[in-house]
C-alpha cells in the first residue's frame, strides 16, 4: 500500500520529507526527541508530551507492536510521531495490536521515512521549536501559519489538560489499616508512578491540580506526592503557592515537574532547557553518596541553582537557607551539569527531576520509592 507524501516543517522553515503512515490530517506543537531503544507507547501516553510531536531517535519503531500493560494513561497525550522507519508488527510476542493501527484507531498522526538523525543534529543546534507533520497537498505556506498559530511551550498551562476532573483513589487490596495514604496534586501522574507506590502498600489519592491545602490538608494524607506533568512549571504559580502551604505539614515528594513545582516553592527559578533530556541513559550522580544511576528522563525545563546558574559545578551537595529551613540540591546531571534532585534538611520533603518509575527506561532508580515511603512510615 503507497503512502501519502508527507513532511516535517519547523519554524525556521527547515523541512524534513518522508511519509504519512497513521491517522490522516496533520499535527502542530513543540516538536522535541527522545533517544529511548525501547517504550514508545509508554511515551505517547505519558501525558508530559502533550502538545508535543515526538520524534524517535532509534530508528526501528513499532516493532513488538502496543500492549494494555505498557499504557501510562489511558490515552495517547502526545500529537504525533515521528519516524526514521515505522513498523506495524502484529505479531510480536505480547503484542496486541501492532502501532500503526493503533495510532490511526487513535486518531494521531505519524510520519516515516524520515531522515531522523538531520531533524534532531538541528533541533540540537537550533532548540526544540514548533512544528507540524503535513501531508504533501498541504502547501508549505499554509502549514507555516498553522505552525506559527500553535502558542510555544514557554508560558503554558497544560497540567489543566491532563488533570482529573475530581479526587479518585487507587489502591491495591488487602487491609485499608496498612496502607500508606498519599494523596498526589495530579497534574499528569503517569501510570507506573502509581503502581509503584500502590506495588509497595500505598493507597494514592489524585486530586485535579486545582485543589486547595486546605482541602489537601483536611485529608487523612500521610504525604504529599507531586506528579510529572506537561508544559512550562513557571506557569504553575497557583500550584506552586498550595504547596508552599504543604511543605512542613507533612512529608512532600516529588517527580520531574514536581521537583519543578517544590523547587519554585522553596525560591528557585525554572528556565528552558535548550532541547531537553528525553530517553533512558542519562547518568546522575547523588551528590551525598557519589553514587551514579542511569535514569530515565523526560524533561524540557530545568531549575537554576540557588546561585541563578543552570548548572552544579560542586561535587558535593550545594546547600543554602530558605523559608523552610536549610535545602541541599543533591543530585546533577553528569551530562550537563543541570540540577536534577533537592532535599529540604529540616522538614521531611526530598524531589528528583528524573523518573524513578523508568516507564520507559533503566530500573536504577526504583529505590527511590522505597526510601519516600520509609521515610513517611518514620515521620
Ligand atoms: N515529565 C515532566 O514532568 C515534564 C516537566 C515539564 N513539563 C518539563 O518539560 O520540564
Amino acid at each position: 500500500m503507497s503512502r501519502p507524501g508527507a513532511y516535517v516543517l519547523l519554524e525556521d522553515g527547515a523541512r524534513f520529507d518522508g511519509e504519512s503512515c497513521a491517522a490522516a490530517g496533520h499535527a502542530v506543537g513543540e516538536v522535541v526527541f527522545t533517544t529511548g531503544m525501547s517504550g514508545y507507547q509508554e511515551s505517547l501516553t505519558d501525558p508530559s508530551f502533550a502538545g508535543q510531536l515526538v520524534t524517535f531517535t532509534y530508528p526501528h519503531i513499532g516493532n513488538y507492536g502496543v500492549s494494555q500493560e505498557a499504557m501510562e494513561s489511558e490515552r495517547i497525550w502526545a500529537r504525533a510521531a515521528i519516524m526514521r522507519e515505522a513498523v506495524n508488527r502484529e505479531d510480536a510476542p505480547g503484542a496486541e495490536r501492532g502501532w500503526l493501527d493503533w495510532l490511526t484507531d487513535c486518531g494521531v498522526p505519524a510520519i516515516t521515512g524520515v531522515d531522523t538523525r538531520a531533524l534532531v543534529r538541528h533541533i540540537r543546534d537550533a532548540g526544540t521549536m514548533r512544528g507540524g507533520i503535513f501531508t504533501d497537498d498541504v502547501p508549505e505556506s499554509r502549514a507555516r501559519e498553522l505552525v506559527v498559530a500553535e502558542p510555544p511551550m514557554a508560558g503554558q498551562d497544560l497540567a489543566r489538560l491532563v488533570t482529573p476532573a475530581q479526587a479518585h483513589t487507587v489502591a491495591a487490596a488487602g487491609d485499608p489499616r496498612d496502607r500508606l495514604r498519599i494523596h498526589a496534586i495530579d497534574t499528569g501522574i503517569k501510570g507506573s508512578i502509581v503502581r509503584n507506590l500502590v506495588q509497595r502498600g500505598a493507597e494514592v489519592t489524585l486530586h485535579p491540580c486545582t485543589v486547595t491545602s486546605d482541602e489537601l490538608l483536611a485529608t487523612d494524607a500521610d504525604a504529599f506526592f507531586l506528579a510529572n506533568g506537561p508544559g512550562d512549571p513557571a506557569a504553575l504559580g497557583y500550584v506552586v503557592q498550595t504547596v508552599r502551604e504543604l511543605i512542613g505539614k507533612r512529608p512532600v515528594w516529588g517527580i520531574c515537574l514536581g521537583h519543578q513545582l517544590l523547587c519554585q516553592a522553596v525560591g528557585l527559578e525554572t528556565y528552558k532547557l535548550p532541547f531537553g533530556h528525553r530517553g533512558g541513559n542519562h547518568p546522575v550522580k547523588d551528590l551525598r553518596t557519589q553514587r551514579i544511576e542511569i535514569t530515565s528522563q523526560n524533561h524540557g525545563f530545568a531549575v537554576r541553582a540557588p546561585d541563578g546558574g543552570g548548572r552544579v559545578e560542586a561535587d558535593e551537595p550545594v546547600r543554602w537557607q530558605t523559608d523552610f529551613g536549610e535545602a541541599a540540591l543533591t543530585h546533577v546531571n553528569l551530562y550537563d551539569r543541570t540540577v536534577e534532585g533537592l532535599e529540604l534538611l529540616e522538614v521531611e520533603s526530598a524531589t528528583v527531576q528524573y523518573h524513578p518509575e523508568a516507564g520507559p527506561g533503566p530500573n536504577d532508580a526504583l529505590y527511590q520509592f522505597d526510601r519516600f515511603l520509609d521515610a513517611v512510615r518514620s515521620a
